[in-house]
């Protein structure tokens, strides 16, 4: 079998006294949609975190298309639990500031994402700042700056866990179709049930901190996932709701 696009091995988390990881292992396949489905302060943000560089593990291997994971590389393009785009700058200059932060000009930047502000929604929005925009807008600006920078993987940190219920649903169709046609490899973190069977291929779910991996499931439905109150992805939501509720007691 071909490498893994990412391999987490082991990998072993703590800030001072405080154990956060206990024993990551994972892996996403090229072109899969991956989830890490935990409770709150797990560690989930953590393990972002160590594969973006900002902090180093205490143990572990990160490996990508099979080598290991250098410090100068960055293959990932990231998306935070906020949308973090900057008010004073309009939303076509904000979709911009990944590629100017690589070195590109902006205008070349801008004549790179204007042509997928219809794709995703903001057609007509690109003068507009964000605060005239929705949460759901937002964040898809948010991933339009993110996907644009064109990175093997994208890792997506609970991307709607600020929107509402309804602006989240249509925001999780959404993104489904834009896996599907661009066949991007993504890693989602959310807490959120029923978002990671409606986007994943697999979950991993983990223990309370220090975080280890409870779980791991293959989430057989077919796509699109029109239907969650399908009775199969309704007993998938159930189990796996059961595992983070009553997790089986460490032996
Ligand atoms: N730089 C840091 N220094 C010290 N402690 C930290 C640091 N970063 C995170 N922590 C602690 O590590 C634990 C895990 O944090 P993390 O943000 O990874 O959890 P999470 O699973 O993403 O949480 P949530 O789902 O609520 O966003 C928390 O107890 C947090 O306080």
């Amino acid at each position: 079998m071909s490498a893994a696009r990412l391999e987490l091995r082991h990998l072993h988390k703590r800030f001072g006294d405080l154990d956060v990881l206990a024993d990551i292992s994972l892996s996403v396949q090229p072109g899969e949609f991956v989830s890490i489905l935990g409770p709150s302060g797990a560690g989930k943000s953590t393990i972002f975190k160590l594969l973006t560089g900002g902090l180093r593990p205490d143990g572990g291997e990160i490996f990508f298309d099979g080598v290991a994971l250098a410090e100068e590389t960055q293959p990932f393009a990231f998306m935070p639990q906020r949308d973090a785009l900057m008010p004073w700058r309009r939303i076509i200059d904000n979709t911009t500031l990944g590629l100017e932060v690589q070195g590109m000009a902006r205008q070349q930047a801008r004549e790179r994402v204007a042509p997928l502000f219809a794709e995703f929604g903001l057609d007509g929005f690109e003068q507009h700042y964000p605060a005239q925009l929705s949460g759901g807008m937002r964040q898809r600006a948010a991933l339009l700056r993110t996907v644009v920078q064109d990175r093997a993987m994208l890792l997506l940190d609970e991307p709607f866990g600020a929107l509402d219920a309804l602006t989240r649903s249509g925001m999780q169709r959404w993104l489904e179709t834009m896996w599907e046609h661009h066949n991007w490899t993504a890693l989602l973190i959310t807490h959120d049930v029923r978002e990671a069977v409606f986007l994943s291929d697999r979950i991993y779910v983990l223990t309370e901190r220090p975080a280890r991996v409870l779980r791991e499931i293959t989430v057989p439905l077919p796509r699109p996932r029109r239907d969650l109150a399908s009775p199969q992805a309704s007993a998938i939501e159930a189990d796996l709701l059961e595992t983070l509720l009553n997790p089986p007691s460490e032996t």
